[in-house]
């Protein structure tokens, strides 16, 4: 029996043959990225590029099965590889990259041109938009693939065909005001958000201030305490290379920044007042009867003067690392000291402030951000991924093609459905998307030349254009021509930014150009026909206008308006089960209704 012949059973010897051709890019090597590889290699992939831009942790190692102990601080991608070689059956050819899948440099888009098709396994959405928007250039289909606990989802994507990764909208996640943080806190991820966000770095990381306006309070007085607190904080750090030095952030943080608060009544009218930390000779006695075997569970909550003690240990440790000539100290929720000093500070404020203390364990998945990742979840859907794959190989991929989705609660753990057309409001795929060639390294160019050869190029009948380079920097307009006789470098054009070109009349469609460096010749606009552009839609703020007005209409029609309270509650109670959940929930996942009307989750 041949190697492949149990795969050409399942596959067929025409689908096998065409995965056996296929060269295929896998970005990210984490908890999806592993087991994925896993089946592409199985299912015998001519040739799989791997990238992954970190290194190892500890904490890695319960799912990413490729690895092992040994294997901590060495690359993903490459120890992902070396690992599935040992059982490449049908000799697959493996390729790694350590690196960011957005280096320009690395990666230009000629570069993802040589995959038939991309398969996400990332875990943000930054990294997610980029691959997608060079997908969108290339017109190159990819799978995308996340996991949140046990809910996860696979969505293949065929460009300017159905939905895009930024054709629904992503929540961000969640922020806090800096008044709530720094002065009233009623929650323990408030108290978790200072602790590692404001005091760490204020007393170990690298020098930030918070502008006053950036506050988000008008109450005078306490604006002036933020301030005056933000200024001794700075005197405070100062101090960080002396032994007394933990003495001084109970004194200081713990003890008289809680009195000033106290002083400022308007705060506590209608809060609970804080309680400065009881530091007496008996608290102290207590604090020197415990030793390190008495903080070992972090499962537990303890009793206050446990977590004095890790404050005292942590800091002690964190200074030692400055006095090895470590600067700007970042906290990692991995780095058990950093988390030591994040979860004593945390609770010690919740006490004081009457907010439940949480154990070390919970403090580390709020301060980490983190969704319990389920290796079982992951497995599920890096399957689905590799099975999506497969329709590729059809003579029309797009129809039949599914979304996967799992979740806990729902009566079924698996459902399907149909890829969906792409949202015409899509900020990413409504717009046309094409590769402007330009010889960077020709002498004469101007900027002037790129706006001939535009206009020329997509025939807009008129030379009234706006051009703006990379995110958001305007370099031409018709009020705006002082760069037309610039040389390209010296305006910031380089191989891998991107040119966005709007018409100011409005007749054709705003297109997105890749740039992409030529050693010959000058500038080659791409030979596309620009679509006519979309009618102009109501703006929000209309839209909003005009619904108050449909209410307005609805009143002055005298019609009897009926509250249902019961109604009316409930809705309010599925906020309140929402927010609570938007607090933890700092990954990104969001239900929303499919135009088939079935429920899905978005998942960073
Ligand atoms: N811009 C990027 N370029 C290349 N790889 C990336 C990029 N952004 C994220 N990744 C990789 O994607 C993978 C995502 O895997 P996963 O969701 O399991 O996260 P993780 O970092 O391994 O785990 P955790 O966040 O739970 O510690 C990670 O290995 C991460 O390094
Ligand atoms: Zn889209």
């Amino acid at each position: 029996m041949g190697k492949d012949s149990q795969l050409q059973a399942v596959l067929g010897k025409d689908v096998l043959t065409k995965v056996r051709a296929a060269k295929v890019l896998l970005v990210g090597a984490g908890g999806i990225g592993c087991e994925l590889l896993k089946d592409l290699v199985l299912m015998g992939y001519g040739e799989i590029h791997v990238v992954d831009l970190d290194t190892i942790d500890l904490s890695n190692l319960n799912r990413q099965f490729l690895f092992r102990h040994k294997d901590i601080k060495k690359p993903k991608a490459s120890t992902a590889v070396a690992a599935v070689e040992t059982f490449n059956f049908h000799n697959s050819k493996l390729v790694s990259y350590m690196a960011n899948i957005m280096d320009t440099k690395q990666f230009p888009l000629s570069w993802f041109d040589q995959f038939n098709f991309i398969f996400n396994a990332l875990d943000n959405i930054a990294a997610r938009s980029y691959v997608n928007k060079m997908c969108l250039f290339l017109k190159k289909p990819s799978i995308e693939s996340g996991t949140t606990g046990f809910n996860g989802q696979v969505t293949p994507i065929f460009p300017y065909q159905t939905e895009c990764y930024e054709c629904t909208v992503k929540e961000t996640p969640k922020t806090y005001p800096v008044c709530t943080i720094r002065s009233t806190p009623s929650q323990p991820v408030h108290c978790v958000t200072w602790a590692k966000n404001y005091l760490f770095g204020q007393l170990f990381g690298e020098d930030e201030e918070t502008s006053p306006t950036d506050f988000g309070t008008d109450n005078q007085d306490e604006i002036k305490n933020m301030v005056s607190e933000q200024n001794e904080l700075k005197e405070l750090k100062n101090l960080a290379t002396k032994d007394d030095f933990f003495e001084s952030v109970i004194d200081k943080i713990f003890i008289k920044d809680i009195n000033k608060l106290l002083a400022l009544e308007e705060l506590w009218k209608t809060r609970k007042r804080p309680i400065p930390l009881a530091w007496d000779s008996s608290v102290k006695d207590k604090i020197e009867a415990i030793t390190d075997s008495d903080v070992a569970r972090g499962q537990d909550v303890w009793p206050i003067e446990k977590y004095i003690f890790l404050l005292m240990r942590s800091i002690k440790e964190l200074q030692q690392r400055l006095a090895d000539g470590e600067t700007d100290l970042e906290f990692d929720k991995d780095d058990e000291v950093t988390l030591d000093f994040v979860v004593a500070a945390t609770n010690i404020r919740s006490h004081m402030f009457h907010i439940p203390l949480k154990s070390k364990f919970d403090i580390k998945q709020i301060a980490g951000n983190i969704i319990p990742a389920i290796a079982t979840t992951n497995s599920i859907i890096s399957g689905f991924s590799a099975l999506a794959s497969l329709q590729m190989f059809t003579p029309n991929p797009r129809e039949g093609a599914k979304m996967v989705y799992t979740f806990q609660d729902a009566t079924r753990f698996v459902s399907t459905s149909s890829v969906v057309e792409s949202n015409r409001k899509c900020k990413s795929c409504s717009i046309p998307r094409g590769v402007l060639k330009i010889n960077l390294s020709h002498p004469e160019i101007v900027l002037g030349d790129v706006v001939d050869a535009l206009v020329k190029g997509f025939k807009y009948g008129h030379d009234e254009i706006a051009l703006i380079l990379g995110k958001d920097r305007l370099i031409y307009d018709v009020d705006f021509d002082d760069n037309k006789d610039k040389k390209l470098a010296d305006i910031g054009f380089q191989a891998g930014e991107v040119l966005l070109v709007n018409d100011e009349n409005d007749e054709k469609a705003t297109v997105e150009l890749y740039i992409e460096a030529m050693d010959s010749g000058k500038i080659e606009v791409p030979n596309m026909e620009l679509p006519d552009a979309p009618e102009k839609e109501a703006t929000e703020e209309q839209e909003d206008e005009k619904e108050d007005d449909d209410v307005l209409q609805a009143i002055s029609d005298d019609a009897p308006i009926i509250i249902d309270e019961e109604e009316e509650a409930e809705e309010a109670s599925k906020k309140h089960k929402l927010d609570e959940i938007d607090e933890h929930e700092t990954t990104t996942s969001k239900k929303q209704k499919t135009s088939e009307g079935q429920d899905h989750v978005l998942i960073e």
